[in-house]
């Protein structure tokens, strides 16, 4: 037996549209991002990956983003599950800075490692800073030492697999198909995880927004293909490339 998984980034959002990082800051989709999100939908509908489940963060571009998919694939009764385990990667300090203006100040080495690297995380977001999370009802159940100041890919990882293994895997062996509609990074930590990629390979892979991912897995839960594949691959491929620019343009 085969269990179909679709991974889902969130469309453009307003800070993707100003190219400031975002991580945990709460920012809604553009009118493009929308539209991207129900273009993500039909393709679910035309290639008859029909979702049984969904799963997203509790950030509201990933939020509208699996509301507005399943809309458009008529699927928006089916259960929905949240967790703070799916947010984006915490960006720390640079949480709401311009990408561009942070390669200028700080060069392509360090921007990159901030960015791409698998352990290095940007500098810690003071609790009281404009772009901080403490405190907010939405993590109010997320004990403190649990809430990240920033975070690295490797931290994402470490917090996002209880959930995957406890909720995200267990809808999987059910034989339910599973949309996790999350964030790049977030779901870099997933294709990380199932694809085994290795720390320094994963640098080089970008998640584009608003297209759906599917992934075959088998009975252990491994992809049947490495990589999954994507509903339109040739667009999908041109936005992974234009994430993998932001701060250059
Ligand atoms: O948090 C952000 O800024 C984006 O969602 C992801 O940004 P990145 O591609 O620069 O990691």
């Amino acid at each position: 037996m085969s269990h179909t998984l679709i991974l889902l980034r969130h469309g453009e959002s307003d800070w993707n549209a100003k190219n400031l990082f975002t991580g945990w800051v709460d920012v809604p989709l553009t009118e493009k991002g929308r539209g991207e999100a129900a273009r993500g939908g039909e393709l679910l509908v035309e290639s008859g990956v029909l979702p049984d489940v969904v799963h997203t963060s509790l950030l509201r571009r990933a939020i509208s983003t699996a509301h507005l998919a399943l809309d458009a694939a008529d699927r928006h009764w089916i259960p929905v599950r949240r967790s703070w385990r799916l947010n984006e990667r915490h960006y720390g300090a640079l949480q709401g800075k311009d990408k561009k203006q942070t390669l200028e100040e700080y060069g392509e080495e360090q921007f990159m490692l901030w960015r791409r690297s698998f352990d290095t995380p940007p500098p810690p977001l003071d609790d009281d800073a404009e772009f901080s999370q403490v405190g907010h009802p939405a993590y109010a159940d997320v004990p403190d030492a649990d809430l990240p100041r920033t975070e690295c890919l490797k931290d994402v990882i470490a917090r996002l697999l209880p959930y995957w293994e406890s909720e995200v895997a267990a809808d999987l062996r059910a034989g339910r198909t599973t949309l996790v509609a999350a964030h790049g990074n977030s779901l870099r930590a997933i294709v990380k995880h199932l694809d085994d990629i290795g720390d320094d390979e994963i640098a080089g892979l970008n998640i584009p927004t608003g297209m759906p991912l599917v992934y075959e897995l088998d009975d252990d839960l491994r992809p049947i293909e490495k990589g999954g594949r994507y509903l339109d691959p040739q667009a999908a491929a041109e936005a992974a490339a234009a994430v993998a620019n932001q701060g250059r343009g």
